[in-house]
């Protein structure tokens, strides 16, 4: 079947007439469906109905947004069997976890709807007795949102459901690897009734419908989340117009084990913050610090349990891990698991899974390397795959230090029971969400998502940060004549 664009509250053929198949990652023979490869020309049209649409989307009230908002949840979690079968097909993350994705797509589309309710603006004393002072917060116009493919429903919902609620209008442009969950969302809210034109859908490369998004004058604003390169080349084509810019980027989050934590809970948040999503989440734990009192029995038993992992076919019940989600991916990774080998010692995995009914796939076993150099490139590079660099550490003050020695700071955990060390880790650690005695991956969305270091550049996504990005303070002097 093929895929349109969505454009003007219609589907469209793409201008130059191409496709694109989408492959499922476990068996690429395997075509999903056929995807609009689209041109400069259909993002132009994109963003002329998105500008045509955006007076009177303002002008609505938040609750009548918000009411469209609620409608494509309900329409969303009507189907969330099926969208989660095929974002697992497209993705490859296991059938558990797409449909957490699924259904955590529906809580973020209802916490904005219920935004609606909250103030907005602030009333602030004046000097004068005569004066109301107030400020109140107004949308920016067309947007544009370019998305990942690693989690190919949750990200562009972040970023369409705050855009929306506060008044402006989409172009979204979602990953190649991944279009059919941004499909069902769309669909969602075409069948949701929303206005034409205030939500559009442009699918198609980066280098061709991103880049025209970026440049294009009529958008105000680019929500952007992917890898580094790509991320910094936006910030500078898009500062260059005076465009207001949101990146968030890629991670090599820490997790610390201190000598009193449990060590099976331990265990069992490195394993699922490690390898869940086949490692392949910006919030992913890629660097373990564990104090050298409790280090061979901590990695004992992680080496242990990881040796036990079911990897295979997503679509299966006990399946605990999939495919990476394409063979460039995959290869990345078995690139970066080589370098390890030269660098450092391999305890588990380091090979594409020796099983016949998985060769076609893109698959890679889960890794674990000790003996890391702090240089060593999978120390320091963003590996966006199932591998773990183990480091042996004396105490808190060491394992902190080796933490923040890293370019990335998004996420960050530390397994103890120490209330002090805790605390201190809270203030000391560089990253932008912390976890105590939880996994790095993972977020809600009522409260803020991002990173600092060369994870972002300091905006922050969902929760009441989101109202930052995608609307500008407007500061109002009332006085009776
Ligand atoms: N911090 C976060 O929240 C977060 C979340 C998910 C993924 N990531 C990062 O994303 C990376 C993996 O995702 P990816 O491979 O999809 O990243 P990517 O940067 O290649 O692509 C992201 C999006 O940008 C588009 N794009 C590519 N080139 C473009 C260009 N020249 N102009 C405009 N748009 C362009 C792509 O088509 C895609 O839609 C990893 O590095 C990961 O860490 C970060
Ligand atoms: O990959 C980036 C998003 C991470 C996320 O949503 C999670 O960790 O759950």
């Amino acid at each position: 079947m093929r895929y349109d664009n969505y454009i003007g509250g219609v589907w469209k053929k793409p201008a130059g007439g191409e496709y694109t198949p989408n492959r499922n990652p476990h068996d690429p023979e395997e075509i999903l469906g056929h995807f609009a490869a689209s041109t400069a020309e259909d993002v132009r049209e994109a963003v002329s109905s998105a500008k045509k649409a955006f007076p009177s989307w303002k002008k609505l009230s938040f609750p009548e947004r918000a009411a469209y908002l609620k409608k494509a949840a309900e329409i969303i979690r009507g189907k969330a069997g099926q969208i989660a079968r095929d974002l697992t097909r497209e993705e490859g993350k296991t059938l558990v976890e797409a449909s957490g994705e699924t259904l955590r797509a529906v809580s973020i589309l209802e916490f904005f709807a219920s935004e609606a309710f909250q103030p907005v603006g602030e009333v602030i004393p004046s000097v004068s007795e005569q004066t109301f002072l107030f400020t109140k917060r107004e949308p920016l116009g067309a947007v544009g949102l370019i998305t990942p493919w690693n989690f190919p429903i949750a990200i562009p919902v972040w970023k369409m459901a705050p855009a929306l609620l506060y008044g402006n209008t989409v172009v979204i442009k979602p990953a190649e690897l991944t279009p059919m969950s941004v499909y069902h969302v769309i669909d969602a809210f075409h069948k949701a009734g929303i206005p034409k034109g205030v939500v559009n859908c442009v699918f198609g490369t980066g280098s061709v419908v991103g880049s025209e998004i970026v440049q294009n004058s009529e958008i105000k604003a680019i929500s952007f989340t992917g890898s580094n390169l790509v991320g910094r080349s936006i910030q500078e084509r898009a500062a260059m117009q005076g465009k207001k810019v949101q990146l968030e980027l890629g991670g090599k989050n820490p997790l610390i084990v201190l000598d009193d934590a449990d060590l099976d809970k331990a265990v069992e948040i490195a394993i699922s913050g490690a390898f869940r999503s086949t490692g392949q989440k910006c919030t992913a734990t890629s660097r373990i610090m564990v104090d050298a009192k409790v280090y061979k029995a901590f990695r004992d038993r992680l080496v242990k349990k990881t040796k036990m992992l079911k990897v295979g076919n997503p679509l299966k019940p006990d399946t605990f891990m999939g495919p990476c989600a394409s063979r460039g991916q995959c290869d990345q990774v078995l690139e970066m698991i080589e370098a390890g080998k030269k660098e450092a010692d391999l305890l588990v995995g380091g090979e594409i899974p020796p099983k016949p009914e998985l060769v076609r796939g893109f698959y890679v076993q889960p890794s674990i390397f000790e003996n890391v150099p702090r240089d060593a490139r999978i120390a320091r590079e963003e590996i966006f795959g199932p591998v773990i660099s183990l480091f042996q550490v004396n105490g808190y003050d060491e394992a902190i230090e080796l933490a923040n020695d890293t370019f990335f700071g998004l996420s960050a955990s530390i397994c103890t029971n120490n209330l002090t060390l805790a605390r201190r880790f809270v203030d000391e650690i560089e990253a932008g969400m912390v976890h105590i005695n939880s996994e790095t991956a993972g977020a809600e969305p009522q409260a803020p998502f991002g990173g600092g270091k060369g994870s972002g550049n300091g905006s922050r996504e969902q929760g009441k940060a989101a109202a930052e990005f995608y609307t500008q303070l407007k500061t109002v002097y009332m006085d009776p004549i």
